[in-house]
């Protein structure tokens, strides 16, 4: 996984800004995987301002998202599609009919999921995968588990990605129980990943997902195997990696391939 240190929450949002524009630019008609989370609207924002300021054109972009809450409509203000028409669809020329999220208001999950899992074939597969990182090291609303998912499918939250989420909802109570998410398997076939981690408060999950053994019990973990990985993390939330990249940690082992310790 390559992985570049931005100095705050703006550089970092911009170096990912950076990334996406120019796929857009060389695959006008390329496959976007969105994540939704506080991490990603700071580069929303930036590629806003490029259609604005520089035209980055949208119109033959294909989306989808990771995730959805079960139960929530596409019109519920704390839906992912909702959040996602808010800081991007709105403001880009992006047509409505290519963007893609699993359907939360659709009660039956195995069909839901099995739709969406179609659909993301039918599109020719995610060229970039946009991705968040929970408190947790859930990636999509993949949760720390036994085994990594496959496919799209039904999760149960935890009580952590629970309570982490209730800020945007008037009580814990409200927050949904399940969501649908794209599975590690899913994430993995895109052809490129793109990890944005932002934050002191998540310094201690970046250290695990980078340097820490690959388990489902931390799901990020999973991305050191991919072969086409770029993190951008700001240096709040790689202050507990400084010693193993410096490879001053002092257990002795060569780091490239990541930290024993
Ligand atoms: N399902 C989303 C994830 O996709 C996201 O990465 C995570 C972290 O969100 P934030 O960026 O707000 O910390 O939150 C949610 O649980």
């Amino acid at each position: 996984m390559e992985i570049i240190v931005a100095k705050d929450y703006q550089d970092m949002s911009e170096a990912a800004a950076d990334i996406i524009a120019e796929l857009v630019s060389e695959k006008p008609g390329c496959v976007l995987g969105l994540a939704t989370g506080s991490t990603p609207e700071g580069l929303y924002a930036e590629l806003v301002k490029r259609y604005e300021e520089e035209g980055l054109d949208f119109s033959r972009v294909a989306t989808f998202n990771l995730d959805e809450y079960r139960g929530l409509s596409h019109d519920h203000e704390q839906s992912y599609h909702y959040f996602m028409q808010k800081h991007l669809f709105d403001h880009v020329n992006v047509r409505p009919e290519n963007t893609h999220v699993p359907n939360g208001a659709n009660p039956d999950a195995e069909a839901a999921c099995d739709a969406y899992e179609a659909s993301i074939a039918l599109s020719g597969g995610v060229d970039l995968q946009l991705l968040g990182l929970g408190h947790n090291g859930h990636i999509g609303f993949n949760e720390p588990a036994d085994e990594f998912t496959k496919e799209t499918n039904c999760v149960d939250l935890t009580e952590s990605t629970i309570q982490a989420n209730s800020r945007l909802f008037n009580s814990a109570d409200e927050v949904p129980r399940q969501a649908y998410t794209m599975g590690i398997g899913t994430i993995m076939a895109a052809k490129q990943i793109l990890l944005v981690v932002s934050g002191e408060d998540k310094a201690q999950i970046v250290r695990d997902v980078f340097f820490g053994p690959v388990t489902p019990k931390v799901p990020a973990s999973i991305l050191q195997f991919h072969p086409n990985a770029i993190a951008v993390v700001d240096e709040a939330a790689f202050s507990a990696c400084e010693e193993i990249a410096e490879g001053t940690c002092g257990c002795g082992h060569d780091h490239e391939g990541g930290c024993c310790c």
